[in-house]
């Protein structure tokens, strides 16, 4: 599975969490957080904070991991603010010089 395959495939259960929530998903729970949007929010401030940290220490494993981290969480806050992740990809493409 390539790059953008396993994000559109996140973005796809993202959707279905928020159709259809789930006790034991982690998903879930940022979704119906009682703090609203604030909490996808203020998770993509911590996991930005851990990313600027792995590339200070330079620990190459721990910064994909926190990339990861700072991405899965982008999409989360994206849903949380009705933008289709698709709108990213469509503003990317079209800064192709
Ligand atoms: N990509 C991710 C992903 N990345 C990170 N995380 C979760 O993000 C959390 C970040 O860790 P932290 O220690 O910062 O947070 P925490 O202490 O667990 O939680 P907080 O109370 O601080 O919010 C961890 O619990 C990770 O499991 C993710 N959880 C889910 N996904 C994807 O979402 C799919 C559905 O997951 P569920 O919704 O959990 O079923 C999975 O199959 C994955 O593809």
């Amino acid at each position: 599975m390539n790059g953008p395959d396993i994000l559109n495939e996140i973005w796809d259960i993202i959707e279905e969490r928020a159709c259809n929530p789930s006790e034991s998903s982690y998903t879930s729970k940022i979704l119906t957080h009682r703090k609203g949007i604030d909490k996808a929010l203020e998770k993509v401030g911590e996991e930005c904070t851990e990313f600027i940290i792995a590339i200070k220490n330079g620990d190459k494993t721990r910064i994909s991991e926190e990339a990861a981290d700072v991405i899965y969480h982008m999409m989360l806050a994206l849903k949380g603010a009705d933008v289709p992740v698709s709108s990213v990809w469509d503003e990317l493409v079209s800064r192709r010089n």
